[in-house]
């Protein structure tokens, strides 16, 4: 599959080193209004792939998008030291004002798979904008909070992240919701398996995985400046659902037609992905808590899409 890619800062180009390296994409173009940014980029990760398997990586304009099967869009602003994801929303809608169109245009038959923050509001943005039916238009949502939530949970309990099924629902953003009572470890409920394993999850050991997922972000843009692998692999595991037709459940944001009360707004679910896009949403059953902080983050989602008309 062809996959554009606009915007080809960190996050665009791990994302397209990814693709190159997994084999996920047959053609990767990357497009950024610098253009000599998006060359230098393509022509490093071209450079991997003698090493990986076959793949196209080059740079252009809009109409080198012709075909894409799916296109991510990167582009915009990044979170400085301290700032919040919603805090960049302005200035990503301006963005995406402009990218969108030229997108649809470019590649009218394209899925769109957004990267830029505030991920979920932009994820409604790019709806709107779009007018293509949600399902084709996919936030990378809580895809990199499930994975460090999964990753945390592997260290803890000294198992293998691919054996943890644990999820995190709702904003990809502090008021995301590690959703404790339904993760398993090897089919066996997270606390039982953690005794099992005479490494029991306690409430401090709860609460520093808590901190380590929601707060990954900003730990690792104060030390580095930027996150881009781990959101690059996840772009790249998303492509590849789609790619493959593999009807793989993954927890990515949609525009959601009602959850918990709350109307049309963009958050994560577990959703079924496939070759059309998200196939179908998954409503995990949750306890009373879960449940009231996921309603609380689709408030305050609904309440930053609104306040951009959206
Ligand atoms: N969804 C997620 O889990 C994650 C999302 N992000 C978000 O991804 C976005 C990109 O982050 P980085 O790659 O670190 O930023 P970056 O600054 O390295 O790259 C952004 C790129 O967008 C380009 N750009 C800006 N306006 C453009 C326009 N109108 N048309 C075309 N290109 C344009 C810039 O030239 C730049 O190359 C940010 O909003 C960041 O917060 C970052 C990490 C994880
Ligand atoms: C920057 C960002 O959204 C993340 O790493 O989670």
């Amino acid at each position: 599959m062809k996959v554009g890619i606009v915007g080809a800062g960190m996050v665009g180009s791990a994302a397209g080193y990814a693709l190159a390296l997994t084999g996920h994409a047959s053609h990767v173009v990357l497009v950024d209004r610098n253009a000599a940014l998006a060359q230098a980029q393509a022509e490093d990760i071209a450079h991997a792939v003698p090493f990986a398997s076959a793949c196209l990586v080059t740079s252009g304009d809009y109409p080198e998008l012709a075909g894409a099967g799916v296109v991510i869009l990167a582009a915009g602003v990044a979170q400085k030291p301290g700032e919040t994801r919603l805090e960049l929303l302005g200035r990503n809608a301006a963005v995406f004002a402009e990218v969108v169109e030229k997108v649809r245009q470019a590649a009218p038959g394209a899925i769109l798979l957004i990267a830029s923050n505030p991920v979920d509001v932009m994820t409604q943005a790019a709806t709107r904008m779009s007018g293509l039916p949600p399902g084709r238009v996919i936030g990378s949502g809580t895809i990199l909070d499930t994975a460090r939530f999964r990753a945390l949970l592997a260290r803890h309990l000294g198992i293998a992240p691919q054996s943890v099924h644990a999820l995190v629902l709702g904003e990809h953003g502090d008021s995301e919701v590690l959703a404790w009572s339904t993760a398993r470890a090897g089919s066996v409920p997270i606390g039982a398996f953690a005794d099992q394993m005479g490494r029991p999850l306690d409430a401090a050991a709860r609460a520093a995985i808590d901190e380590g997922v929601r707060r990954a972000a900003y730990r690792i843009i104060a030390g580095k400046g930027a996150t881009w692998y781990g959101i690059g692999a996840g772009l790249a595991r998303i492509v590849r659902a789609i790619a493959a037709d593999q009807r793989d459940v993954l927890t990515v944001s949609i525009l959601t037609p009602e959850l918990l009360g709350v109307r049309d707004v963009a958050l994560s679910l577990p959703r079924v992905v496939g070759a059309a896009g998200v196939l179908a949403d998954l409503h995990p059953e949750l306890t009373g808590e879960e449940s009231e902080g996921l309603a609380a983050s689709a408030r305050l989602l609904k309440d930053s899409a609104t306040s951009l008309g959206f």
